[in-house]
């Protein structure tokens, strides 16, 4: 009989309990690779469980908590009493990763985290080891399961957001409290967690330009379909001039785009770095079963030592201000000379018009355009005065688009 690997859980939710479950049905399958015979020694909840008496009966603590009080302290004291720590939490480690990753390295411990940015999909892995000699030039990906979710269903049709979101929620893969998902911030700290790990520079959450899809219509569904376009929530980290960029939001993508046909709650992020091109992983990115495969790997991980936690090496500027190509939309005075005033305010920000649709609204018409890319900043700029204009009888909406063609 193998000796006994004591697990202690912190968390028994959507996450905890699939991984309780998966760990028992595996756990003879693992004490054959490792040679020790993993098992949940103790499980904390709010009702349930002593945090000191699982720590004092545990080799490994799994947090599976999230949120950031009471479970960066409750890593912070494993990692200080010499145990390994394997969580999923992206708000902790997006915001606390520096103090988390250097507790671990001081006490010579293991913090692994592969669940934490796009469910299953092994990008942290990657990240840390297979590409660890490759200077990563972007990446961007589809790392929220929620939205992706809410988004396809939308996407086919019929499907209203509140129904699909609620449909996420019974699925396991929306967080505790939504809004983390649908504002963009869920993915906002999975973007800070791989810019950090790709450019070896301290990124945290709130340097990361975030919006999320709470603003997206059935309308606006209906428009990317006339143009061809697949509406993605779509997470950038790259390098720019002496910095880099991290952000999240919504953009239409056109066919043949790598993440276009990524739909449900399927995640997928693409690495670009010269000396590889680019590759793109893909797979559940949300769900308790899906989530637990990943922690379960971070824990035979950390039974077969050695893994490093990652130090910094540079410290590059997080700019804010990149180029983009933009859809825009909005309701305007269906009359002649219309259409030009647009154009010339536009033009007056160095905004140019790459393809447009005017439908007509009984004295009004909806216009919608794609403009080529320009700095964010400018396009907003030209926004904020189309709203002024007087012919202008909607809120413009402007969402980004993103094409192989522009961004190359
Ligand atoms: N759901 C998913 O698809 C994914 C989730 N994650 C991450 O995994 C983590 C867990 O998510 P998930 O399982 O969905 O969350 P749940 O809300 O389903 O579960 C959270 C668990 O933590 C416990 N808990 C909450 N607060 C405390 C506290 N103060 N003290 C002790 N226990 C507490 C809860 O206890 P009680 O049972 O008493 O309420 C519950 O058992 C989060 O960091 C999340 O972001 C990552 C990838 C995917
Ligand atoms: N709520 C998250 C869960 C996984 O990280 C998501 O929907 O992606």
């Amino acid at each position: 009989m193998a000796e006994t690997y004591r697990v202690g859980l912190l968390g028994h939710g959507t996450v905890g309990a699939a991984f309780e479950q998966l760990l028992a049905e595996r756990a003879d399958a693992i004490a054959h690779i490792t040679g020790v015979r993993p098992e949940v020694t103790g499980v904390l909840t709010r009702s349930r469980g002593d945090f000191e008496e699982i720590l004092a009966g545990s080799d490994l603590v799994v947090e599976l908590i999230g949120g950031i009080d009471p479970a960066r302290d409750y890593v912070l004291r494993a990692m200080r009493a010499g145990k390994h720590v394997v969580s999923a939490n992206k708000l902790l480690l997006a915001s606390h990763g520096e103090e988390l990753w250097s507790t671990a390295r001081e006490h010579n411990v293991q913090l692994r985290f592969e669940g934490a940015v796009a469910g299953v999909v092994p990008v942290i892995r990657v990240l840390q080891e297979t590409l660890a000699g490759a200077h990563v030039e972007r990446i961007h990906g589809i790392v929220n399961g929620t939205t992706n979710f809410i988004l396809s269903e939308m996407a086919r049709g019929g499907t209203a957001y509140a129904d699909a979101l609620k449909r996420a929620q019974e699925l396991g893969y929306a967080e505790a409290d939504p809004t983390d998902d649908v504002t963009g911030k869920d993915a906002a700290a999975k973007m800070a967690i791989l810019a950090r790990l790709a450019f070896s520079t301290p990124v945290t959450l709130d340097q990361v330009t975030y919006e999320g899809i709470e603003h997206i219509t059935g309308e606006d569904m209906n428009y990317a379909r006339d143009f061809g376009l697949a509406l993605k929530l779509i997470g950038t980290a790259e390098r720019v001039d002496d910095g880099i960029s991290v952000r999240v939001h919504p953009a239409f993508l056109y066919p043949g785009h790598p993440l276009a046909s990524v739909n449900g709650s399927f995640n997928a992020v693409t690495v670009e770095s010269e000396a590889i091109t680019e590759i793109t992983l893909s797979g559940p990115g949300a769900g308790g079963p899906q989530t637990a495969s990943a922690v379960i790997g971070d824990v035979i991980s950390a039974m077969i030592p050695p893994a490093s936690t990652p130090e910094t090496t540079a410290s590059l500027p997080v700019v804010a201000d990149v180029k983009s190509a933009f859809y825009l939309a909005m309701e305007v005075d269906d009359e002649p000379g219309v259409l030009a005033q647009v154009a010339e305010v536009l033009g007056m920000q160095g905004a140019s018009i790459k393809s447009v649709v005017q439908r007509g609204l009984g004295g009004q018409a909806r216009l919608v355009m794609v403009i080529h890319p320009l700095l964010e900043s400018r396009f907003y700029g030209a926004v904020q005065l189309l709203a002024r204009m007087p012919f202008v009888r909607s809120e413009p909406r402007a969402i980004r688009v993103l094409d192989e063609e522009f961004n190359d």
